[in-house]
């Protein structure tokens, strides 16, 4: 059999990828690009784009629905599953169609459709029976749904996002389970959509949020909206005729509930188990995820590095783009490799209110013993959000003792997702929380309320005076 030899092979033509062979054929273009499966990405096809046009359909509908205050008032909305779904196909066609066009002007012979195996740790034998050899070698396979075995027996009424996404229509009725950031955009935005919701959590989780004040009210706000059940105990599963069933107990009752789907969104693996990672030399953790090093991208193989979803760092599109370009740069030019600097952390998901994360979580600081203070902010009384009745939320913000250097925050409220932008960029500035009110505030506007979240934490370092109830010199309503 012939064997086709190569500078570089990456493995996985998506966000992380397509970056990698970006960076690496600016050097080299002895470059192989290998996909098993679609072009387009995860990404734009079943992630984060339809999630957020399903998401944008669901506002549309809630929002007429809750203007009575302001004294306007709508017809209650008439929700139209099909034109709802085919608006999301058709955009998402649109950005996956730009993705494609990008791949497929790359140079054909550069380009191999097949799943690639490792056979040792410069040979790839591939589904079409090809082999390549590769000096340097780039795994960038992404992240699939973990379907927990239990769930099977909800037989072919079990779905996951990707599924969603096909829909021609939407459905009467869903159960989901997982309340991370997957269970709950789409459990939200389905329910807003007249899609009858029960959402099933585990251990009181709700998203990404690791501190206990910003959980719980993320918790009690979306349990007032639909049935959540943020450690729901289900005791019964079943596939009946075109339905699923459950048992689950609330109030120490149990109860029996049907719906059309069970969609599972109790979390993501790395596509790293049939890789045939074994005949190489990589060291794998307990999981059987390679170990490497974030700042490289680099595996215990020297010339085999690792991007996005697969290396199970932080499975987020930015995150996967910088990783592709750092491996793509490093593979390019191995055995010279160069260390970079990772931006600050930052992850918003896109609820309604919204939830973010910026630098170090709640609990990584507790982990290791930072010695740290905490300010806030209710949003309840804050002005401009209440304006807008949007006046709904908690921002928690961490400053280091000492230095006032700002740490991280955790949120969920109105226009989290520019919050969390502001704040990530102070965080990578190494801003001190003085630095950061020295910065300009217009009135009236949300982030007067992380002015006063970091008023309170600069009082709390000890930093500057105690906040007053009300900040006459803000403006009324800060
Ligand atoms: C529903 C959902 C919503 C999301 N929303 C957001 C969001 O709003 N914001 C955000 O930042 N992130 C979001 N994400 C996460 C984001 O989509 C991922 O972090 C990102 O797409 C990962 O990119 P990647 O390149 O690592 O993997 P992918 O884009 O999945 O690329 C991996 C590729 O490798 C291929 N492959 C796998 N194994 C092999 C093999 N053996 N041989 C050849 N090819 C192989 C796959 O077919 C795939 O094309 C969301 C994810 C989901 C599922
Ligand atoms: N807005 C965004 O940026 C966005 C949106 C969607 C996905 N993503 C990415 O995709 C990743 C995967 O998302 P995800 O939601 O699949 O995973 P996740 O890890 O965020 O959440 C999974 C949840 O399911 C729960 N769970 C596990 N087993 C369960 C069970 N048997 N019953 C009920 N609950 C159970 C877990 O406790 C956890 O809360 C995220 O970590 C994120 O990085 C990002």
């Amino acid at each position: 059999m012939s064997v086709r030899k190569v500078d570089i092979a990456i493995i996985g033509a998506g966000t992380a990828g397509m970056g990698a062979y970006r960076e690496a054929t600016k050097v080299t273009d002895n470059v192989v690009l290998i996909e098993g499966g679609e072009y387009g990405t995860t990404c734009a096809r079943v992630g984060c784009m339809p999630s957020k046009l399903l998401i944008a359909a669901a506002e549309a509908a809630h929002f007429g629905g809750h203007t009575q205050p302001f004294g306007v008032t709508y017809q209650p909305p008439k929700i139209d599953g099909k034109a709802v779904m085919a608006r999301v196909k058709s955009e998402r066609d649109r950005f996956v169609g730009f993705v494609k066009e990008d791949v497929e002007g790359w140079n054909e012979a550069n380009r191999i459709r097949a799943y690639a195996k490792f056979i040792d740790d410069h040979h790839l034998e591939l589904s079409n029976g090809q082999i390549i050899e590769a000096d340097r070698i780039v795994i960038a396979t992404g992240s699939s749904t973990f379907v927990p075995p239990p769930f099977k027996a909800f037989g072919d009424r079990l779905i996951i996002n990707d599924d969603v996404f096909d829909w021609d229509d939407l459905p009467k009725s869903v159960v989901v389970f997982g309340a991370g950031v997957i269970g709950l955009e789409l459990g939200q935005a389905l329910h807003r959509l007249g899609v009858r919701v029960s959402l099933f959590g585990r251990d009181y989780l709700v998203g990404p949020l690791s501190d206990d004040v910003v959980k719980f009210k993320a918790r009690e706000t979306f349990m007032d909206e639909f049935p959540f059940y943020p450690h729901g105990e289900v005791t019964r599963m079943e596939h009946v005729g075109d339905h699923v069933e459950i048992d689950f107990i609330e109030d120490g009752e149990t109860k029996t509930d049907r719906f059309e789907y069970a969609l599972i969104a109790t979390g993501r693996r790395p596509n790293v188990d049939k890789l045939g990672l074994e005949n190489t030399s990589i060291k794998l953790d307990e999981r059987g995820v390679p170990h490497f090093v974030l700042a490289t991208g680099q595996t215990s193989a020297s010339h085999i590095f690792i991007a996005g979803d697969a290396g199970n760092n932080i499975p987020l599109l930015h995150e996967a783009a910088d990783e592709g370009k750092i491996v793509g740069y490093n593979a390019a030019r191995y055995p010279e490799i160069r260390a970079f600097t990772k931006s600050s952390p930052i992850a918003v998901m896109f609820s309604d209110p919204q939830i973010m994360m910026v630098g170090e979580s709640y609990k990584a600081l507790e982990e290791r013993n930072a010695n740290f203070a905490v300010g806030s902010v209710d949003f309840k009384g804050q002005g401009r959000s209440r304006v807008m009745l949007v006046n709904n939320g908690i921002l928690r913000v961490y400053g280091e003792k000492g230095t006032g250097r700002f740490l991280g925050a955790e949120m969920v409220g109105p226009r989290a997702e520019h919050i969390a932008h502001l704040l990530a960029w102070a965080h990578q500035s190494e801003l001190t929380v003085s630095e950061m009110l020295d910065r300009p505030f217009y009135h009236p506007v949300v982030e007067e309320g992380v002015r006063t979240a970091l008023r309170d934490l600069n009082n709390a370092l000890e930093l500057g005076p105690v906040s007053p109830a009300r900040c006459i010199d803000c403006g009324p309503g800060a």
